[in-house]
Protein backbone atom coordinates (compact mmCIF):
# COMPACT_ATOMS: atom_id res chain seq x y z
CA UNK A 1 0.00 0.00 0.00
CA UNK A 2 3.06 2.42 1.28
CA UNK A 3 6.21 1.87 -0.53
CA UNK A 4 8.71 4.56 0.49
CA UNK A 5 12.95 3.92 -1.27
CA UNK A 6 15.50 5.31 -0.48
CA UNK A 7 13.93 8.54 1.08
CA UNK A 8 16.34 11.65 1.50
CA UNK A 9 14.07 14.63 3.78
CA UNK A 10 14.94 17.17 6.27
CA UNK A 11 15.08 21.14 7.18
CA UNK A 12 17.02 23.36 5.19
CA UNK A 13 20.31 22.18 4.71
CA UNK A 14 20.17 19.72 8.07
CA UNK A 15 19.09 16.35 6.23
CA UNK A 16 17.46 13.81 8.62
CA UNK A 17 16.50 10.97 6.76
CA UNK A 18 19.42 9.60 4.82
CA UNK A 19 17.89 7.18 2.50
CA UNK A 20 14.96 5.55 4.10
CA UNK A 21 12.91 2.40 3.34
CA UNK A 22 9.83 0.93 4.29
CA UNK A 23 6.43 -0.30 3.38
CA UNK A 24 3.09 -0.68 4.75
CA UNK A 25 0.88 -3.69 3.26
CA UNK A 26 -2.73 -3.42 2.72
CA UNK A 27 -4.61 -4.09 6.04
CA UNK A 28 -1.75 -4.28 8.30
CA UNK A 29 -0.60 -2.77 11.72
CA UNK A 30 3.26 -1.56 10.83
CA UNK A 31 5.22 -0.10 13.77
CA UNK A 32 7.78 2.67 13.16
CA UNK A 33 10.22 2.40 16.81
CA UNK A 34 13.42 4.89 17.25
CA UNK A 35 14.76 7.50 19.81
CA UNK A 36 14.30 10.83 20.58
CA UNK A 37 15.03 12.89 17.52
CA UNK A 38 15.56 9.75 15.00
CA UNK A 39 13.57 10.73 12.60
CA UNK A 40 9.99 9.50 12.94
CA UNK A 41 8.24 12.85 12.99
CA UNK A 42 10.51 13.55 9.84
CA UNK A 43 9.17 10.46 8.06
CA UNK A 44 5.44 11.10 8.27
CA UNK A 45 5.88 14.65 7.55
CA UNK A 46 7.88 13.67 4.62
CA UNK A 47 5.08 11.19 3.57
CA UNK A 48 2.02 13.84 4.13
CA UNK A 49 3.62 16.24 1.94
CA UNK A 50 4.33 18.35 5.02
CA UNK A 51 7.94 18.69 4.11
CA UNK A 52 9.58 18.60 0.65
CA UNK A 53 11.79 15.24 0.23
CA UNK A 54 15.14 15.97 -1.37
CA UNK A 55 15.36 12.16 -2.73
CA UNK A 56 13.89 8.68 -2.85
CA UNK A 57 10.64 7.70 -3.90
CA UNK A 58 7.13 7.64 -2.11
CA UNK A 59 4.39 5.88 -3.73
CA UNK A 60 0.64 4.99 -2.76
CA UNK A 61 -1.13 2.47 -3.66
CA UNK A 62 0.89 2.11 -7.01
CA UNK A 63 1.15 6.18 -7.43
CA UNK A 64 3.86 8.50 -6.75
CA UNK A 65 3.00 10.85 -3.75
CA UNK A 66 6.26 12.38 -3.71
CA UNK A 67 6.20 16.08 -3.26
CA UNK A 68 2.43 16.38 -3.68
CA UNK A 69 1.35 18.97 -1.10
CA UNK A 70 -0.31 17.48 2.00
CA UNK A 71 -4.38 18.09 0.88
CA UNK A 72 -3.59 15.98 -2.37
CA UNK A 73 -1.89 12.98 -0.10
CA UNK A 74 -4.63 13.60 1.85
CA UNK A 75 -7.22 12.75 -0.81
CA UNK A 76 -5.14 9.65 -1.82
CA UNK A 77 -6.62 8.26 1.70
CA UNK A 78 -3.86 8.85 3.69
CA UNK A 79 -4.61 10.89 7.71
CA UNK A 80 -1.91 11.84 10.05
CA UNK A 81 -2.50 11.86 14.16
CA UNK A 82 -0.23 14.46 14.86
CA UNK A 83 2.25 14.41 18.34
CA UNK A 84 0.41 16.35 20.56
CA UNK A 85 -2.62 16.02 19.32
CA UNK A 86 -2.87 19.46 17.96
CA UNK A 87 -6.20 20.47 18.81
CA UNK A 88 -8.04 23.94 18.25
CA UNK A 89 -8.38 24.99 22.77
CA UNK A 90 -11.49 26.56 21.95
CA UNK A 91 -13.29 24.83 19.32
CA UNK A 92 -15.94 22.12 20.71
CA UNK A 93 -15.19 18.46 20.05
CA UNK A 94 -17.81 18.75 17.38
CA UNK A 95 -16.78 21.44 15.25
CA UNK A 96 -13.07 18.89 15.39
CA UNK A 97 -15.00 16.35 14.35
CA UNK A 98 -16.41 18.06 11.03
CA UNK A 99 -13.16 19.44 10.59
CA UNK A 100 -12.03 16.38 9.67
CA UNK A 101 -14.86 15.92 7.38
CA UNK A 102 -14.55 19.00 5.82
CA UNK A 103 -14.01 17.25 2.41
CA UNK A 104 -17.25 14.94 1.92
CA UNK A 105 -20.00 15.68 0.17
CA UNK A 106 -23.39 16.73 2.01
CA UNK A 107 -24.43 17.58 5.21
CA UNK A 108 -25.65 14.16 5.31
CA UNK A 109 -22.18 12.36 4.64
CA UNK A 110 -21.11 14.41 7.02
CA UNK A 111 -22.89 13.62 9.86
CA UNK A 112 -22.64 9.83 9.28
CA UNK A 113 -19.14 9.89 9.17
CA UNK A 114 -19.01 11.53 12.54
CA UNK A 115 -21.64 8.96 13.89
CA UNK A 116 -19.35 6.48 12.88
CA UNK A 117 -15.80 8.21 14.15
CA UNK A 118 -17.81 8.29 17.71
CA UNK A 119 -18.68 4.52 17.76
CA UNK A 120 -14.80 4.37 18.15
CA UNK A 121 -14.94 6.67 20.91
CA UNK A 122 -18.75 6.06 22.65
CA UNK A 123 -17.21 8.63 25.16
CA UNK A 124 -17.27 11.96 23.43
CA UNK A 125 -20.74 11.91 22.48
CA UNK A 126 -21.21 13.26 26.42
CA UNK A 127 -18.94 15.86 25.15
CA UNK A 128 -19.51 17.24 21.52
CA UNK A 129 -20.18 20.73 22.65
CA UNK A 130 -17.57 21.07 25.13
CA UNK A 131 -14.25 22.71 24.34
CA UNK A 132 -11.15 20.47 23.18
CA UNK A 133 -9.03 22.20 25.33
CA UNK A 134 -10.83 21.53 28.65
CA UNK A 135 -11.12 17.96 28.07
CA UNK A 136 -8.51 15.34 29.43
CA UNK A 137 -5.54 14.38 27.69
CA UNK A 138 -7.20 11.10 26.69
CA UNK A 139 -9.95 12.39 25.55
CA UNK A 140 -8.29 14.75 23.76
CA UNK A 141 -6.59 12.35 22.12
CA UNK A 142 -9.37 10.62 21.21
CA UNK A 143 -10.63 13.71 19.32
CA UNK A 144 -7.74 13.92 17.16
CA UNK A 145 -7.96 10.25 16.53
CA UNK A 146 -11.87 10.28 15.56
CA UNK A 147 -11.20 13.90 13.79
CA UNK A 148 -8.61 11.74 11.34
CA UNK A 149 -11.54 8.89 10.84
CA UNK A 150 -13.83 11.20 9.61
CA UNK A 151 -11.69 11.55 6.93
CA UNK A 152 -12.16 7.40 6.46
CA UNK A 153 -8.71 7.25 5.59
CA UNK A 154 -7.26 3.89 3.80
CA UNK A 155 -3.67 4.51 5.54
CA UNK A 156 -4.39 6.04 9.13
CA UNK A 157 -0.85 7.01 10.87
CA UNK A 158 -0.58 8.01 14.55
CA UNK A 159 2.56 9.60 15.62
CA UNK A 160 3.10 8.87 19.22
CA UNK A 161 -0.50 8.46 20.20
CA UNK A 162 0.53 7.13 23.84
CA UNK A 163 2.29 10.40 24.39
CA UNK A 164 1.54 11.31 27.79
CA UNK A 165 -1.19 9.22 28.56
CA UNK A 166 -1.72 7.19 31.92
CA UNK A 167 -1.20 3.13 31.09
CA UNK A 168 -4.57 2.38 31.25
CA UNK A 169 -5.42 5.01 28.59
CA UNK A 170 -2.87 3.36 26.67
CA UNK A 171 -4.02 -0.32 26.70
CA UNK A 172 -7.48 1.59 25.71
CA UNK A 173 -5.75 2.83 22.69
CA UNK A 174 -4.41 -0.16 21.88
CA UNK A 175 -7.61 -1.99 21.11
CA UNK A 176 -8.94 1.12 19.29
CA UNK A 177 -6.34 0.84 17.11
CA UNK A 178 -6.81 -3.55 16.82
CA UNK A 179 -10.92 -2.61 16.25
CA UNK A 180 -9.76 0.16 13.82
CA UNK A 181 -7.38 -2.10 11.72
CA UNK A 182 -10.14 -5.27 11.55
CA UNK A 183 -12.57 -2.84 9.98
CA UNK A 184 -10.10 -2.56 7.28
CA UNK A 185 -7.99 0.89 7.97
CA UNK A 186 -3.99 -0.12 7.83
CA UNK A 187 -1.74 1.86 10.51
CA UNK A 188 1.46 3.04 10.32
CA UNK A 189 2.33 3.92 14.16
CA UNK A 190 5.00 6.10 15.24
CA UNK A 191 6.01 5.02 18.77
CA UNK A 192 8.77 5.35 21.81
CA UNK A 193 6.09 3.30 24.03
CA UNK A 194 7.52 -0.73 22.63
CA UNK A 195 4.46 -2.48 24.55
CA UNK A 196 1.99 -0.86 22.89
CA UNK A 197 3.93 -0.78 19.39
CA UNK A 198 4.40 -4.51 19.74
CA UNK A 199 1.37 -5.79 21.27
CA UNK A 200 -0.16 -4.27 18.31
CA UNK A 201 2.02 -4.51 14.88
CA UNK A 202 2.85 -7.60 12.96
CA UNK A 203 5.58 -5.86 11.82
CA UNK A 204 8.26 -3.56 12.92
CA UNK A 205 10.81 -0.86 11.54
CA UNK A 206 13.64 0.35 14.24
CA UNK A 207 14.81 3.97 12.68
CA UNK A 208 17.50 5.41 14.41
CA UNK A 209 19.89 8.44 12.69
CA UNK A 210 17.34 8.68 9.94
CA UNK A 211 17.73 5.42 8.76
CA UNK A 212 16.31 1.72 8.95
CA UNK A 213 18.47 -0.41 10.84
CA UNK A 214 16.23 -3.51 11.38
CA UNK A 215 13.12 -4.61 10.83
CA UNK A 216 11.01 -7.74 10.77
CA UNK A 217 7.55 -9.52 11.68
CA UNK A 218 7.16 -8.48 15.07
CA UNK A 219 7.74 -11.82 16.49
CA UNK A 220 11.37 -11.15 15.89
CA UNK A 221 11.58 -9.08 18.48
CA UNK A 222 10.73 -10.76 21.60
CA UNK A 223 13.62 -9.12 23.49
CA UNK A 224 12.89 -5.90 24.35
CA UNK A 225 15.68 -5.15 26.14
CA UNK A 226 17.77 -6.14 22.82
CA UNK A 227 15.16 -4.13 20.74
CA UNK A 228 15.68 -0.83 22.89
CA UNK A 229 19.20 -1.10 22.86
CA UNK A 230 18.88 -1.38 18.78
CA UNK A 231 17.33 1.87 18.19
CA UNK A 232 18.63 3.89 21.35
CA UNK A 233 22.33 2.92 20.06
N1 LIG B 1 11.12 22.05 12.15
C1 LIG B 1 12.37 21.62 12.29
N2 LIG B 1 13.41 22.40 11.89
C2 LIG B 1 14.69 21.97 12.02
N3 LIG B 1 15.06 20.76 12.53
C3 LIG B 1 14.05 19.95 12.94
C4 LIG B 1 12.67 20.34 12.84
N4 LIG B 1 11.92 19.32 13.33
C5 LIG B 1 12.79 18.36 13.72
N5 LIG B 1 14.06 18.73 13.48
C6 LIG B 1 15.27 17.94 13.74
O1 LIG B 1 15.18 16.75 12.97
C7 LIG B 1 15.67 15.63 13.68
C8 LIG B 1 14.63 14.54 13.74
O2 LIG B 1 13.49 15.02 14.42
P1 LIG B 1 12.11 14.21 14.49
O3 LIG B 1 11.11 15.10 15.14
O4 LIG B 1 11.78 13.64 13.17
O5 LIG B 1 12.52 13.01 15.48
P2 LIG B 1 11.61 11.94 16.20
O6 LIG B 1 12.20 10.61 15.90
O7 LIG B 1 10.17 12.14 15.84
O8 LIG B 1 11.87 12.31 17.73
P3 LIG B 1 10.87 12.44 19.00
O9 LIG B 1 10.49 11.04 19.39
O10 LIG B 1 11.75 13.11 20.01
O11 LIG B 1 9.71 13.27 18.56
C9 LIG B 1 16.10 16.16 15.06
O12 LIG B 1 17.49 16.40 15.02
C10 LIG B 1 15.33 17.47 15.17
O13 LIG B 1 16.05 18.38 15.97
Amino acid sequence: MLDITGLRAGYGAHEVLKGLSMRVGKGQVVALLGGNGAGKTTTLSAIMGLIPSQGGEIAFESNSIQGQPAHRVFRHGLSLVPQWRELFTDMSVQEHLELGAIACASRGDLDARVASALDYFPELRAHLGRRAGTLSGGQQQMVAIARALTARPKLLMLDEPSMGLAPLVVRELGRTIKRLNEAGTSVLLVEQNMHLALGVASYVYVIRAGKIITHGPTGDFHDEKELFHSYIG
